[in-house]
């Protein structure tokens, strides 16, 4: 915790053998560059291997433990694409010209589901509706609109001769029988449930769920909307970061902040590291008397793969393990604590499902400047100001930074990264840029 004032801390640490000398460690460790960090997280974190089978209508949201196959070709038959008349084209050829028109006998009438036997095998010309099987002697379907019925219904008539094969889905084009349709790690969303439908997939293997425990620390925290005694403030952290973890493939214990006190934040962290897969804290991350995270986790045996960043915000950022446990102190200010999970909430949750691969974040270009960078990577709110004549989003830069302000990022349409050292950003250098919504959300 950074120091609050007197009458609202708790008692200061009294059993602190290890306060002292660890606090000094503390201000002295390394500061690991972010990709840097990625990696070392990445080869700390253990993918849950045990599998369960979901319903496809449970299944959104969940990461496929296995590569998904499809149960049969699609289409599933040869059919048409279109109203029209599947014909034999050796026929149509044949068949003399009247008026620039060739005429066929129609032999009956396919609609989609309906079973072709009753179509005789020598017939040249049949009425064919979009997604009905096509006979195995049609090799053509022409268009209803370019077509001519006789005043009796018997017979079609086609001014052109068309391509063969022309409006036929073939079976097995879009996916050959037994193929992979999806791969193993990907997260299911919208168009995974409809290929799994299509390919007879009821259920889907998925990884279980995650458990995930969330822990806010912080004597000056209430719950929004409690009465604040002074000095309190209200928890956004918990709200926030329960939001963050609110997907179907996460089973969420909130543990609602606990007073700064060593050995209430050692225990509880002790617990709830014996439950879950990852535990996310909150605060008490940095260098004061009260931060008592670093040193709670050391005294219940955990380690610290990485203590602090060259990242701003979120400087103070360490994870670790507990015995098996994925543990991630995110800084206590709002705004690094929502850098920090993005950064590497989101990866540890991805390292856990088995989910390797991240899309690279989309480029834009920058419609502000700022003098030379510093040594950290630095994420900053920004809105879309236009489009550059590259074609990439022109990006402005909102509010004045700091770590506690929330409220640029409610003007912000995304974050963009501002490299470390760099010569100071002028209008129209590329940046990476990390859009908050993209155009479509399929879940
Ligand atoms: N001497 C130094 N002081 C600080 C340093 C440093 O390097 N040397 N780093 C600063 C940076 S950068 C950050 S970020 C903060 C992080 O500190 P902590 O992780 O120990 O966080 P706290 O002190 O507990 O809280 C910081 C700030 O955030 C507020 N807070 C905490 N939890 C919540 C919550 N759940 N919801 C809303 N707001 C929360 C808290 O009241 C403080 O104002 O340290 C700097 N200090
Ligand atoms: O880096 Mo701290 O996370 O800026 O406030």
């Amino acid at each position: 915790m950074t120091d609050t004032p007197s009458h609202l801390s708790s008692p200061p640490e009294t059993q602190s053998c290890c306060s002292a000398r660890h606090h000094a460690a503390g201000q002295d460790v390394p500061l690991i560059k972010v990709p840097e960090a990625l990696d070392l997280l990445k080869v700390m974190v253990r993918p849950i291997l045990e599998q369960q089978s979901r319903p496809l209508g449970k299944a959104l949201g969940h990461v496929l433990a296995q590569a998904l196959t499809s149960h049969v070709p699609l289409p599933i038959n040869d059919n048409s694409a279109v109203d029209g008349y599947a014909i034999r084209l050796s026929a149509l050829k044949q068949a003399p010209l009247d008026h620039d028109m060739r005429s066929l006998p129609i032999a009956g009438r396919i609609a989609a589901g309906n079973d072709i036997s009753h179509i005789p095998s020598d017939a040249v010309c049949v009425r064919i509706l979009t997604g009905a099987s096509v006979p195995v002697w049609a090799d053509s379907i022409i268009m209803q609109e370019d077509t001519q019925l006789s005043e009796d219904g018997n017979f079609a008539s086609f001014s052109e001769l068309p391509t063969q094969g022309s409006n036929i889905r073939r079976q097995g084009e879009d996916v050959p029988q037994r193929s992979v349709i999806i791969e193993k790690g990907a997260r299911i969303d919208t168009r995974h449930i409809a290929i799994a439908a299509a390919s007879g997939n009821a259920q889907l293997p998925v990884v279980r769920p995650i458990r995930v425990a969330l822990l806010a620390t912080g004597s000056e925290l209430n719950h929004p909307g409690a009465d604040l005694p002074p000095g309190g403030i209200y928890d956004s952290n918990t709200p926030m970061l329960t939001a963050l973890l609110s997907r179907a493939n996460i089973d969420l214990t909130i543990h609602h902040m606990v007073q700064d006190k060593f050995e209430t934040i050692r225990d509880t962290l002790s617990h709830l590291a014996e439950n879950n897969d990852l535990l996310v804290t909150s605060g008490g991350m940095s260098v004061s008397d009260e931060d008592y995270i670093h040193r709670a986790i050391t005294a219940i045996s955990g380690t610290f793969e990485v203590h602090k960043l060259r990242l701003k915000p979120g400087k103070p950022l360490g994870f670790g393990k507990v015995k098996n446990c994925v543990f991630i102190g995110l800084p206590g200010n709002p705004f690094a604590a929502l850098v920090g999970f993005l950064l590497f909430g989101t990866a540890a949750l991805d390292a856990l499902a088995g989910i390797s691969s991240k899309p690279a974040p989309m480029q834009g270009e920058a419609d502000f400047t700022t003098p030379n960078g510093g040594t950290r990577l630095e994420f900053v709110p920004v809105r879309i100001s236009g489009t550059s004549e590259n074609g990439l989003p022109k990006l402005d830069k909102i509010g004045r930074g700091g770590s506690a302000r929330l409220r640029p990022l409610i003007e912000a349409d995304g974050l963009a990264a501002l490299p470390i050292a760099n010569q100071g950003i002028a209008k129209g250098d590329r940046l990476d840029f990390y859009e908050f919504h993209c155009a479509f959300e399929l879940g």
